[in-house]
Parts: C-alpha cells; structure tokens; sequence
C-alpha cells in the first residue's frame, strides 16, 4: 500500500522531536468550506461539459474539492501576475505575458489527466476567462522505434524514455513569453508518439497545465558541475495526485478493460491483440503491465517526488479525494 506523507504521522519522543510539517492538512468537509463565493456554482451547461470530460466524475466531488481547488489557484494566478506588473513597471517594459505554469504529477491511473481538464475547464470560467492549455508530458517520450533500439520498451514511463533536455526547452520558450512553441503528442491508441506533422502548438496561453508521471522528478546531478534546470523550476505552483496503490491497480485494470471492450476493438490499435483474450486473460495481461513496468516506477521514481508538490490531493476509493495537503508559504 502507497504510504501517506509521512511527516506529519511523525510523533515526538524524547530522544525524537517532532518535525513540524511543511504541509496543512484539511479533512475534506474543512476543503469544501473553503468555496467561499459566487461563481461557487455550476450552470446545467457546465454539467454537461464535465460529464462530458469523465462520465465517472461526481459533480459532488467538482463542488466540494475542485471548485475550492480553482478558486485557490485563480488567487494566485491574479498575485504572480500582479508580481509580473511590478518587475514590467520597474523594468519600464511595455510587453510581455508569461504563462502561470501548475504541474500536475502522480501514478498512471491515478486520475491525472481527468485532475488536469477538470482544472482547466473550471480555470476558465473565473473573471476575465483566462485561456488555459494543458499539454501531457507522454509526448515527450522517445518513439517507440528508439526506445526499442535501447531496450527501453519496459520502461515506458521511467525516467530515461523521455527526451528530458526537449520538455526543459519547451517549458524555457513558454516561459519566455515565446508565442506558438510547438508540443509534440502521444497516441495511447498506436502506443506511440504521433509523427512532428500532428503536434500541438501553445500560444501564450494565461494559464498551462503541464500533467504527467515525471513533472516533480530532478533526475541525477550533472557530473560535470553545470546547473540543469529541473522540469518544476518552471512552475508556478504543481499538485500531486496520490491514492493507495492498491486502488491504483485496480483503476489501471479497469481503464485496460473499459479499452478493450472500446479503443482496442480497432484493429489499428496497438493493443487490438487483446481484443481477443478471455476476460479473465485481458486482467492478467493487464496486472502484468502494472506490476512490471507502472508499479515499479511509481515505487522508484513517482513516490520519492510527492513531498516535492505544493499540493496534495489524496483519494480513497472511487476516486473520492479524502484529504488536500496544502503546502505553507
Ligand atoms: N475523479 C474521478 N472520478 C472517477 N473516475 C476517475 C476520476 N479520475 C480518473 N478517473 C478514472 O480513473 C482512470 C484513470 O484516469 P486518468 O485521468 O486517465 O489517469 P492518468 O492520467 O493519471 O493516467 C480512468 O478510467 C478515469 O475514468
Ligand atoms: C504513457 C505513460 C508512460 C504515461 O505518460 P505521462 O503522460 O504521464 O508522461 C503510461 O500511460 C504508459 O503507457 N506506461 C507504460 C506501461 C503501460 O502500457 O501502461
């Protein structure tokens, strides 16, 4: 089982005292409390839209703990933008828009993705309906064809099957202001990344999401002494999606289920061949999967980078968020 944040369980003895926690923990009735104001509620439309992005989500689970989460984040988004004026006018600059950047980290199938776009969808409606991207960081993995060639097809996820060096320089041009940087995708149906010609481009969005397994990672120090940026050196703020990895495993084999009876019907999917399997078959490939590359890399490279987040939503069963960690300044 994933363990919690340890910190805060630590408790004093005499040869021991207790280690004040960087975290402020909020049961999720003391979240929910937090949704102070009027756009706290949600027109039938908007419903619909986030019914649309996950037919799963409980619009309880939107009100109680996503639409206090957005409200917190439009709060400071509006602080750093106004941090941004004073440096323009002390600079005497005239231009200049850079985008806020929240990561968004976690296992796979911890619900990362839904996090992200349920996020987005709530960000824009806050005054002045800020333009908010989200960009995955699977796109930045090595083809398949590489990742072959290296014997990196097990590792899938792990640090070294992503071109690291192209996401700093991605992160570096947004941050610049730079407008239209082009963002490579990832196709869960071929398995692989989609050819240059299908990338997505970012223009100077208000607000970017960046979500995936390895945004709070900080890789090994460089041996020759020169500084390298870290992919969350670029964030404004970052969430960690947590949850027991017994609950993980089995979202996993649910969603390679719910696939199989959909997308991988296909025969242009890359997992078409389970199509065919048993029930019981398609469960046992997709434990495998888990257990041999997903669950080891949440052990050894996810789970280390979580007290790292300045944000940390921990879900029970059914995706239901029990508790938010919220890092103090
Ligand atoms: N808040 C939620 N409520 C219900 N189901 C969810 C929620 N978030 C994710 N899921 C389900 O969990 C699985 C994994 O979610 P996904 O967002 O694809 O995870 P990730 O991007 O972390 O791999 C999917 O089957 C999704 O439908
Ligand atoms: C594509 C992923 C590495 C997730 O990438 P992310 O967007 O989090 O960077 C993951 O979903 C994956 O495919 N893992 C490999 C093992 C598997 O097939 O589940």
């Amino acid at each position: 089982m994933t363990t919690r944040p340890q910190i805060v369980h630590s408790r004093a003895t005499p040869d021991k005292p207790v280690v004040p926690s960087p975290y402020r923990v909020f049961t999720r009735a003391e979240w929910a409390e937090l949704r102070a104001d009027t756009p706290m509620t949600l027109t039938e439309a908007e419903v619909l839209r986030l019914r649309g992005l996950n037919e799963r989500l409980s619009i309880e689970e939107v009100i109680e703990i996503y639409l206090p989460l957005s409200r917190l984040l439009s709060l400071y988004v509006h602080a750093t933008q106004d941090l941004f004026k004073a440096t323009r006018y002390f600079l005497g600059a005239k231009d200049g828009k850079v985008p806020y950047i929240i990561g968004v980290a976690g296992s796979v199938a911890v619900g990362k993705s839904t996090t992200a776009r349920v996020l987005q969808a709530l960000l824009t409606r806050w005054p002045n309906t800020p333009k908010v991207d989200v960009v995955t960081t699977d796109g930045f993995l090595y083809p398949n064809a590489v990742l072959q060639r290296e014997n990196l097809m097990e590792r899938k996820g792990f640090p070294e099957s992503y071109d690291i060096p192209a996401l700093l320089n991605f992160l570096s041009r947004i941050k610049s202001g730079e407008r239209n940087v082009a963002a490579p995708l990832y196709s869960h149906f071929i398995y692989d990344v989609l050819p240059p010609d299908q990338q997505v481009i970012v223009d100077r969005p208000d607000i970017l999401i960046v979500e995936g397994l390895n945004v709070l990672q900080t890789g090994r120090p460089p041996r020759d002494g020169k500084a390298v940026p870290f992919v969350s050196d670029f964030f404004d703020f970052s969430i960690y999606v947590d949850a027991e990895t017994d609950d993980l495993e089995t979202w996993y084999v649910d969603r390679f289920m719910t696939l199989r009876r959909t997308a991988f019907r296909d025969p242009g999917s890359y997992f078409h061949r389970y199509s065919t399997l048993s029930d019981e078959e398609a469960v046992e490939t997709a434990l495998s999967i888990w257990r041999r590359i997903n669950l080891v890399n949440l052990e050894e490279n996810i789970l280390p980078t979580r007290q790292r987040a300045d944000l940390i939503l921990t879900k029970g069963d059914l995706h239901r968020i029990d508790e938010v960690w919220l890092r103090r300044l």
